[in-house]
């Protein structure tokens, strides 16, 4: 019976009329060296009874039992409380009971382990659950702050691209206009660029102030605005210039889109002033070139147009192919 040593508790095997047959080592450390016998002198007079007048029936009706409380009786006359089950076996074609007896201590001992780790465990998940709480708070908190700083950094964009008196774009935009279009068009798609600079605006400063002028520049921007196709971007280049980028336009669709600007303006006076505008043309196929190279050469050909349309009276479009006789020739 060589399993018995190897159970976790102490073991007696009897018969089944109680002769000792067999002890393993645990029984044997608990109680005293095996002997011969009868099992009763394992126990002190008060569980002999209980063996007798219980235990045994009970075996003996249900073949076995279980947590019954015992005292077993030690060599050195210590009660020990214990916790018995039995059952009743065969080994080898011979009917056998096998007890085996839990110290009631260490079982205490066990329960209340086994009640500290759960208590231990119930912690563990409730803080747990806090944790995760805090997580999804923190989450929330990041999610609202990184709403909140792509708002700020939306708004920063936005002005960073628009002028702030007249709510249009500004050099910035007007850069990025350039470069979209430059992505989607040809070499030889053309793009055309006019550079509306308002005619003696620093007399309307002197004579009405400068809110004034500030309301002619507002006025103009809108003008320009009304004036514009909705592919077209009108931008404040500076103090009083404008610029209107005309993607997809040619010569004589810029001129079209100039003329309409210098009647849009006449139309309307501001403070008993009237207003008017010198606009350069240039007008370029877009050949192969980037987009801040392209641009600059359109703005540096539109200025030197709206130096020519100023020298000749203000009030006029000028095309800067004009200047070089390109234009002069029907084609
Ligand atoms: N009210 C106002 N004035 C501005 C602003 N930015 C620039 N200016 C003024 O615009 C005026 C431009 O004057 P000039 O460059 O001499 O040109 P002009 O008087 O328009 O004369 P021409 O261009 O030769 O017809 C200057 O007096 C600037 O002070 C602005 O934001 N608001």
């Amino acid at each position: 019976m060589f399993y018995l040593e190897r159970l976790p508790c102490p073991v007696l095997v009897t018969d089944c009329s109680g002769l000792v047959l067999h002890t393993n080592l645990d029984f044997r450390n608990l109680v005293g060296p095996s002997e011969s016998g009868t099992m009763d002198r394992y126990f002190p007079p008060a569980s002999c009874i209980f063996l007798q007048t219980h235990a045994w029936p009970l075996l003996f009706k249900n073949s076995e039992f279980s947590e019954l409380y015992m005292q077993l009786l030690s060599a050195d006359g210590q009660r020990i409380p214990v916790m018995a089950n039995a059952r009743v076996s065969e080994v080898r074609g011979k009917r056998v009971v096998i007890w085996l007896f839990f110290v009631a201590k260490e079982r205490q001992r066990f329960e209340s382990e086994l009640l500290q780790a759960r208590q231990q465990a119930q912690n563990t998940a409730s803080q747990l659950a806090e944790v995760n709480r805090e997580l999804v708070r923190a989450y929330d908190q990041l999610a609202a702050y990184t709403a909140e700083v792509k708002t700020e950094a939306d708004h920063l964009a936005h002005l960073s691209h628009t002028d702030h008196l007249t709510g249009l774009g500004n050099r910035r935009a007007l850069l990025l206009q350039v470069d979209r279009w430059i992505k989607t068009a040809s070499d030889q798609d053309v793009g055309s660029l006019l550079l509306i600079d308002i005619d003696f605006f620093k007399q309307v400063n002197d004579r009405l102030g400068h809110a004034e002028g500030d309301r002619v520049l507002g006025h103009v921007s809108s003008q320009l605005q009304k004036s514009a196709r909705a592919q077209d971007s009108v931008v404040r280049y500076g103090g009083e210039e404008f610029v209107v980028w005309l993607p997809y336009s040619d010569r004589r669709g810029a001129e079209l889109t100039a003329q309409r600007l210098h009647d849009q303006i006449a139309q309307a006076q501001v403070s008993d002033q009237l207003i008017t505008v010198s606009i350069g043309l240039s007008t370029l196929t877009l050949q192969n070139q980037g987009t801040n190279r392209y641009l600059e050469r359109l703005l540096i050909e539109a200025d030197t147009a709206v130096y020519e349309a100023k020298s000749r009276g203000r009030n006029r479009t000028v095309c800067f192919d004009d200047l070089l006789g390109l234009h002069s020739q029907p084609a």
